[in-house]
């Protein structure tokens, strides 16, 4: 499947009045055709995006859309129908499927596209709606005149998406009348499939929707912002052996650390600063050292599955920093192979993730070389 976004926004907003169409003014400090377009050049997805403008508004068109780059761009008709038939001819080869979107739809979001090029597996038209949920009326001069069954009716969003050759067919013989792309296809025989589609997905169309638009951007703002902090800490003793384990890197030592499992304990700091930001409890509440299963258990174990469950839910690793806190062994000549080996086990980038070391001044049970300690910190930002 290639799909292309199709932006209609060849419109003159005369709903909206007031001088420059709607598509070109500011929403946030930006023009409300950028806000459009990006969600869909961002779309891993979507292939390409073409931009329908009137012949007036090339450059301006141009011009809001200056900072994305691989738009294609082509002159649109006297209605949203037309606009839409001559995009359809402009776009570039090798297309199979096109989602065609209103440019004055600007809060559409990766939902409700996934959920059109979901269905379009199945079925040569999807489009998104919500179901009408408000008593429905019939009045004449402000008096009700009766009442309308809602049973079956829904509310219809964009983006509308089709298999190229059906849509364009439907476009070549249909009426450039029509109120929208799904009310073609019907006329031409083809099924639509209805899609979840979002409240906040509105067409600005008159002045006061530009208020609720900035409301909308302000909350997604205030939600994206959401980034959490959390500690881990952890000790290990120091009893017979030939090795540690220290953020999953062997090093060859007169001693051995003594745990349940690998006693890994660099590891185990930086598992219980993720659990500790998810607000998850720690390592013992998922892995019980009373169970025997993760006795001698190599901690990326652990590890995978804090990072797992930030991932599931919805949190990307902002960075982690771990202190290992011992007299020996030296820690500074293998601090790069740790961060490369935690790298690997998190799939998070290297420049992500610290590991340092200090002594104790050889005070306390680190100074008199019992055991080693080490804590953590991981940021993890909503996704
Ligand atoms: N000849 C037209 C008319 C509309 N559109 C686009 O179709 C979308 C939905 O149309 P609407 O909200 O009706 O926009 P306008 O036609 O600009 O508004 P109005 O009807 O108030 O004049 C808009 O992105 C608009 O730019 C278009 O590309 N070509
Ligand atoms: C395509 C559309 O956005 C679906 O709801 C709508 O029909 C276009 O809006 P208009 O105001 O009728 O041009």
């Amino acid at each position: 499947m290639k799909v292309a976004a199709l932006i209609v926004a060849a419109g003159s907003g005369s709903r909206m009045g007031g001088g420059l169409p709607k598509q070109f003014r500011l929403l946030a400090g930006r023009p409300v055709l950028l806000h459009t377009v990006e969600i869909f050049a961002r779309h891993p997805d979507v292939a390409s995006v073409t931009v329908v403008h009137a012949a007036d508004t090339e450059e301006t068109t141009r011009d809001c859309l200056n900072d994305i780059e691989n738009v294609g761009f082509t002159i649109g008709g006297k209605s949203r129908a037309a606009s839409v038939a001559l995009g359809l001819t402009a776009l570039p080869s090798g297309t199979t499927h096109v989602l065609i979107h209103d440019g004055a739809r600007c809060l559409t979001c990766r939902a409700v596209i996934d959920g059109v090029i979901a269905a379009l597996a199945d079925s040569d038209a999807a489009a998104p709606a919500l179901a009408v949920t408000d008593a429905l009326w019939r009045g004449e001069d402000a008096q009700v005149t009766g009442m309308q069954s809602r049973d079956g009716l829904f509310r219809a969003q964009t983006p509308q998406g089709f298999a190229l050759a059906p849509i364009r067919a439907a476009h070549e013989n249909g009426t450039h009348e029509a109120a929208d792309d799904v009310e073609l296809a019907l006329g031409h025989g083809i099924d639509v499939t209805i899609t979840q589609g979002d409240e906040d997905n509105i067409k600005l169309t008159y002045p006061q929707d530009f208020a609720r638009a900035e409301r909308i951007l302000k909350e997604r703002e205030q939600r994206s912002m959401d980034i959490r902090l959390g500690n881990g800490f952890d000790v290990h003793r120091f009893g017979e052996g030939n090795h540690v384990i220290l953020c999953g890197v062997e090093i060859p030592f007169g001693r051995g650390l003594q745990g349940h499992s690998d006693a890994d304990v660099g590891m185990h700091a930086i598992t219980d600063a993720i659990y500790g930001a998810l607000g998850q409890g720690d390592i013992g509440q998922h892995f019980p050292p009373s169970e025997a299963q993760w006795k001698g258990a190599a901690s990326d174990i652990f590890l995978k599955h804090a990072v797992e469950l930030a991932q599931d839910s919805g949190f990307a690793i902002g960075n982690v920093d771990c202190t290992l806190i011992c007299e020996q062994p030296k820690i500074g000549p293998r601090a790069t192979a740790m961060r490369a080996k935690l790298s690997e086990i998190m799939g998070l980038d290297i420049e992500r993730i610290s590991v340092k070391a200090t002594t104790s001044e050889r005070l306390g049970f680190t100074g008199r070389e019992e055991g080693i300690a080490a804590l953590a910190t991981a940021t993890l930002v909503k996704s």
